[in-house]
């Protein structure tokens, strides 16, 4: 393979679905950074209606954005359409996060004094981008930069470029200048190199903890930039006393195994009450049975496509034979259906014995379940990470939940519902490892532009009227 040029594989066939050349990072900087005072000083309106165009675009190319996510991704084609829906939502909801959280507000002033809060763009900004949402999660930072008037480099995933290509082609298309969002292929040295590089004011990262630790370090002394870190899970469902067995393994099923486990929110770790194991299992386990693991045009549609590709499901696979090894016992296992495919079923295993459990993300479709003796012992045990994003509780009265709501640890907390599926009309991002406190989603507008206090009026006034010496005393 040529080193020069970065190859996009089909993970359900391995077909080669794109190439094309790494990008050079001094360039795509450079022509941000010429290009985005211009962008910057176009009135908010104009950016505003620029990005409801790109709404309109991704709405008319929706059938061929979602069958290039669908193949380039291995998520089932209905999932794909999904992921198109949220990239058109996003416009209006960055509007209106960006109007509700960063727009200009007169405060009162003393002696016909005007003192305003507005907002500034920060300059250019870097996006990286992860492979499991390749439009969504960095239209959720570009459509915010752009509407506060940011210009972007944004670096995709080296295995999702072919969607990257075509959501950057959708914003030109409706009208954003070629130099007000940038496009740069490459692989992390050049994710490295673009957030080292000088010429950016600010980076929104959406992607693994050990790389958004790895920034964090780059950035420690870079007190003049922003960094925005979305990072993975350890997440814990927490079942306690369902009232309806099959309606909770409904929500455990979608929680784990959606988008074959590969959402920063899927659930992780099932904490269950000792002893009461066995009927939640029994009725997972007929639901996972029936799941159907397949291609994302296949008919009928599966449940689940394929993880990203070979390496990953090799990881995995043998992330779950460490588990055994280490006496985890299993209930549904890991099996690879295809041999040289990423196909992945839906993997059960009980890892309550096993004494050192990584705190890790299993970033495919394995559930680990945890058996403890109390509701105390559940959530000692799904605070037993250094993650935070996402938790769940299903059953419970309401006194247990709100016991459990003031208790765990995590940015998105639910009741009854699963793990994932966080809606873009809230904050979303998580704590410990999860992220750094610039949650993504409604409060992006919060990273995408800074407050800008004046105090302003026609005319200088004379108003020192106390402390000093009169004039005519002439000393
Ligand atoms: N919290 C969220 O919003 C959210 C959303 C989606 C995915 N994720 C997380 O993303 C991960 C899956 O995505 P991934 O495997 O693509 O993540 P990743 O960390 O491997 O890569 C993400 C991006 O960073 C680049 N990169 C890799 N190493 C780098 C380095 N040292 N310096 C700079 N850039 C580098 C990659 O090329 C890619 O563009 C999972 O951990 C998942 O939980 C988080
Ligand atoms: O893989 C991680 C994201 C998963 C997804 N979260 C969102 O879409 C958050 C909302 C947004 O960013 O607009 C989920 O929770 O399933």
């Amino acid at each position: 393979m040529n080193p020069q040029e970065i190859v996009s594989f089909e993970p359900a066939t391995g077909a080669i679905l794109w190439r094309g050349a790494i990008g050079d990072v001094d360039t795509e900087v450079e022509i941000a950074r010429g290009a985005w005072a211009e962008w910057a000083s176009r009135p908010l309106t104009v950016r505003i209606e620029t990005m409801r165009r790109f709404g309109n675009v991704m709405l008319s190319r929706a059938s061929e954005f979602a069958d290039r996510i669908a193949r380039e991704t291995g998520k089932p084609l209905w999932e794909a359409r999904t992921e198109v829906e949220a990239v058109i939502a996003k416009v209006d909801i960055s509007v209106a996060a960006y109007n509700e959280r960063t727009a200009q507000r007169r405060l009162d002033g003393a002696m016909g004094v005007r003192n305003a809060v507005r907002h500034k763009p920060h300059g250019v900004v870097a996006v990286l981008g992860p492979y499991n949402f390749p439009a969504h999660l960095p239209n959720g930072h570009i459509v915010p930069a752009l509407i506060a008037g940011n210009a972007v480099v944004f670096k995709p995933s080296e295995k999702t470029p072919a969607t990257a290509e075509l959501l950057v082609e959708c914003y030109r298309a409706a009208g954003v200048p070629e130099g007000a969002v940038r496009l740069l292929i490459g692989g992390p040295a050049e994710g490295k190199a673009l957030a080292a590089h000088d010429g950016i004011d600010g980076l929104y990262f959406t992607g693994s903890a050990p790389t958004g630790l790895a920034l964090s370090r780059l950035y420690a002394e870079r007190i003049d930039r922003i960094l925005a870190l979305e990072l993975g899970g350890n997440n814990p469902i927490v079942l306690w006393n369902p009232t309806d067995i099959h309606a909770a393994a409904v929500v455990i099923a979608q929680s784990a195994f959606l988008s074959a486990g590969q959402r920063c929110t899927a659930a992780r770790r099932l904490i269950v009450e000792d002893g009461k194991q066995d009927a939640v299992l029994a009725e997972l386990g007929k639901l996972v049975d029936r799941m159907i693991v397949g291609g994302p045009h296949d008919e009928p549609q599966p449940f689940m496509g394929p993880v990203i590709d070979n390496h990953a499901a090799d990881s995995l696979q043998e992330s779950f034979l460490g588990l055994m090894m280490k006496g985890g016992r299993p209930f549904r296992r890991l099996d690879r259906p295809v041999d040289d495919r990423p196909f992945l079923t839906p993997a059960i295993i009980d890892v309550t014995d096993v004494s050192d459990r990584p705190d890790v993300e299993l970033f495919g479709p394995i559930l680990q379940v945890i058996r403890v003796a109390s509701f105390e012992d559940a959530l000692i045990e799904a605070n037993n990470t250094r993650y935070g994003l996402s938790a769940s509780l299903i059953g419970g009265a309401p006194a247990l939940y709100d016991r459990f709501w003031a208790n765990i640890r995590a940015g998105v907390v639910n009741w009854n519902r699963p793990t994932n599926g966080a809606p873009s009309n809230a904050p979303f991002g998580g704590v410990g490892l999860s992220g750094n406190h610039r949650p993504s989603a409604y409060y992006a507008a919060d990273y995408c532009a800074y407050p800008v206090v004046s105090s302003e009026t026609e005319q200088a006034r004379a108003s020192i009227g106390i402390g000093l010496r009169d004039p005519s005393s002439g000393s």
